[in-house]
């Protein structure tokens, strides 16, 4: 299950992923916005990450006007790791070695086309572990800081 969230601002973008998901199949929880009206992306990250750090959404895909807002928002929360991304190398190496588990874009920042390619490969990347693994261990540290 993926979790869903954008503002008014990734509104747009949110509902053009969503209508990828549901071609492939893919099941999704959508925590809004539902109708694109001006409102708070902190607002609209936490439920989401709550979702992916209960365990009932694998990961989340969370969209604001740059990405950037949302992906602030998100890393406050703990067990979060939220990476804006609008190109395809960071999308991947995101998750196989930030073990990432929202991947973040900006409706005013990039098109449906690429977002689509960008949700595609954070997907379907596995966590590469290893070394990677101690790194993501310090981040967590630092959450208890
Ligand atoms: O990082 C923040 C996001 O891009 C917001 O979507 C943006 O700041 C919203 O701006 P406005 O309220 O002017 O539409």
């Amino acid at each position: 299950m993926i979790a869903l969230a954008a503002d008014h601002g990734g509104f747009a973008l949110k509902e053009e992923v969503k209508a990828y998901l549901e071609e492939k199949k893919i099941a999704y929880k959508d925590f809004g916005s539902f109708d694109g009206a001006s409102c708070d992306y902190a607002d609209m990250a936490a439920p989401a990450c709550d979702a992916v750090v209960a365990g009932e959404c694998e990961k989340a895909l969370l969209f604001c006007g740059t990405g950037i807002g949302i992906s602030m928002a998100a890393n406050k929360i703990k067990g979060i790791r939220a990476a804006c991304c609008s190109d395809y190398f960071s999308a991947k190496y995101t998750r196989l070695h930030n073990d990432a588990n929202a991947l973040c874009m900006g409706g005013r920042v990039i098109g449906p086309g690429l977002a689509i390619e960008l949700v595609d490969v954070f997907l379907t990347t596995d966590f590469e572990g290893g070394r990677h693994a101690r790194r993501i261990g310090k981040i967590a540290e630092l959450e208890n800081r």
